[in-house]
């Protein structure tokens, strides 16, 4: 998926997948993963997801990364605080409250930007990249994370169509992540349209 793809849709507001609520199955299975409170947690493709005030409510230091400079801006502009950006070689960061934004590419990123963090909160973030950007982004984290990072990963399983978001079933999960993770199927719901969202656990081996 080109760049230019999703700054076009920040540009324009074509930002459906943005959810003013918290997520649910953030709320219902974050514990499960025993993350201590004051531990960090990377927060990739974040958006300006209102989940990572929700981690930070819980005592987590949080680290999002996302291309989009508009959403890094808007995240903390629609909760009232105005920050000047900072320039980095990577793109910009903005900080505040334990909160820390970096707008750049993921991919560009690694342990030594984002510094130590004890979990992983993947919503709509692997399901928003394109079969071989699903492999760099899998390959990516089993590289940079250390053993006992935790994830929770949200994915999506529909038949067919044009991503995204891209379809993502159990099995490619599997395939993606084992064994330098262990998989574990949370929960699963259906969405209506023929969706259904699946809800796995991952730790790092
Ligand atoms: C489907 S949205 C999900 C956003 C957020 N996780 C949420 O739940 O609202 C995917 C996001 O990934 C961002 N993105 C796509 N490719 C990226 C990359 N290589 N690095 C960082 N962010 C990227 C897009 O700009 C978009 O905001």
């Amino acid at each position: 998926m080109e760049h230019a793809f999703w700054h076009a849709r920040w540009q324009d507001g074509q930002i459906g997948f943005h959810q003013a609520a918290i997520n649910p199955w953030l709320q219902q299975y974050w514990s499960r993963l025993g993350v201590p409170g004051d531990t960090s947690v990377l927060v990739p493709l974040c958006g300006k997801s209102s989940d990572m005030l929700w981690l930070r409510e819980q005592g987590h230091g949080v680290v999002g990364v996302e291309l989009s400079d508009l959403a890094c801006r808007d995240f903390f502009v629609e909760h009232g605080v105005q920050i000047t950006p900072v320039a980095v070689p990577e793109g910009h960061t903005r900080e505040r409250d334990g909160i820390k934004l970096w707008s750049a590419d993921f991919f560009a990123l690694g342990r030594e930007h984002w510094g130590d963090v004890a979990a992983v909160y993947d919503r709509a973030a692997l399901i928003a990249l394109p079969p071989e950007l699903r492999r760099a982004y899998a390959a990516h984290l089993r590289q940079e994370l250390l053993s006992g990072v935790e994830m929770l990963l949200v994915a999506l399983e529909f038949p067919g169509g044009e991503g995204p978001p891209f379809s993502v079933t159990e099995a490619e999960v599997r395939q993606l992540f084992e064994p330098a993770f262990t998989v574990v199927r949370l929960d699963q719901a259906d969405t209506g349209a023929a969706r259904r969202e699946v809800v796995y656990h991952l730790t790092r081996q």
